[in-house]
């Protein structure tokens, strides 16, 4: 990794997606010294995870220049509070990178001017280095740059070039909120076989597992989904039954199409 004391990285907001990051990035080994938190409110599992590492904290941006990376992971709605606090610390050797549900491109612009820029979509995965980050840089980002973004995400999952700002919201209905959708679904599998009469921790047992299972070997045998549906689907079997009530015109098709038109219905109000 390039960061250094010189070239130092900051992350601004360690919540829920800063906060998974910055697990992710302890967890591969990242040199701890070229990090910088800001974030006024560390939750205790975060201030445990700096203690531990040794990661420099502030409340508030210091002013010094910051000639590497800022990234940005506070709540879209933060971000007229949040964005001149960090302005005296950004210059043209400054990298602004944003991991901000609809916060457009041009907010970044109105407070820094026309400073390198990139937005970025990640997933709360990423936590345990199985997360995908989507990534639209402005013309103003270097080739450098852009390596040095590469590096720093794909040291938490998979990473993906976006040539349109318009696609990040499409990938926030998808990547960046879909873990939340895979996890509801655990939960309703876990309701629905409770309600088949089964104990409820034994049924969340069976459901975690599957799920887990399920995705891993997704993972594992990079076998289209539909290829490995049908391998658990025998003729006139159990599956088959199953699958007709999810399949139906009532299913989850539907629903999901429907949920992710919300989610990136939701981004675009978002940018404000
Ligand atoms: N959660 C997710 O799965 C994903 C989130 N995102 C994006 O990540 C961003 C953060 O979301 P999420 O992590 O869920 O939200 P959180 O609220 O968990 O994290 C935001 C963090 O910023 C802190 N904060 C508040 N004010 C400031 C400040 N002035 N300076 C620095 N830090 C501050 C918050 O403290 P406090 O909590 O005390 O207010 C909190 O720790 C959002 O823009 C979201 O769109 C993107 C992809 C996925
Ligand atoms: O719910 C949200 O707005 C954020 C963005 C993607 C996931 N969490």
């Amino acid at each position: 990794m390039t960061f250094s004391k010189e070239r130092p990285f900051v992350l601004v907001g360690a919540g829920k997606m800063g906060g998974a990051m910055l697990s992710g990035w302890m967890a591969e080994g990242i040199d701890p010294a070229s990090i910088l938190i800001v974030d006024p409110f560390l939750s205790p599992e975060i201030g445990a995870l700096l203690k531990k590492h040794g990661i420099g904290h502030a409340a508030q941006m210091p002013d010094d220049v910051v000639s590497g990376i800022i990234l940005v992971a506070v709540k879209p709605q933060m971000m007229d509070d949040v964005l001149p606090g960090l302005v005296s610390a950004c210059d043209a050797s400054t990298l602004i990178l944003s991991v901000a549900a609809g916060t457009p491109v041009r907010k970044f612009q109105k407070f820094f001017g026309d400073i390198p820029t990139a937005r970025c979509m990640p997933n709360t995965p990423a936590m345990v280095k199985r997360g995908i980050t989507a990534v639209y840089p402005t013309e103003k980002v270097t080739d450098e740059q852009k390596n040095t973004i590469s590096q720093l995400l794909s040291a938490v999952g998979k990473v993906v070039w976006l040539d349109s700002e318009d696609q990040i919201d499409l990938v926030t209905g998808v990547s960046g909120s879909g873990p939340a959708y895979v996890f509801y679904m655990t939960e309703t599998l876990k309701e629905a076989g409770t309600a088949a009469g089964l104990p409820e921790e034994l049924a969340e047992q069976l459901a975690i597992a599957t799920v887990c299972g399920a995705g891993e070997l997704m993972h594992q045998s990079g076998e289209d989904p539909a290829i490995l549906r049908k391998n658990v689907t025998s003729p006139n079997g159990t599956t088959a039954a199953a699958l007709d009530v999810l399949m139906s015109e009532r299913g989850i098709q539907p629903i999901m199409t429907e949920a992710v038109a919300a989610a990136v219905k939701r981004a675009k109000e978002l940018a404000g």
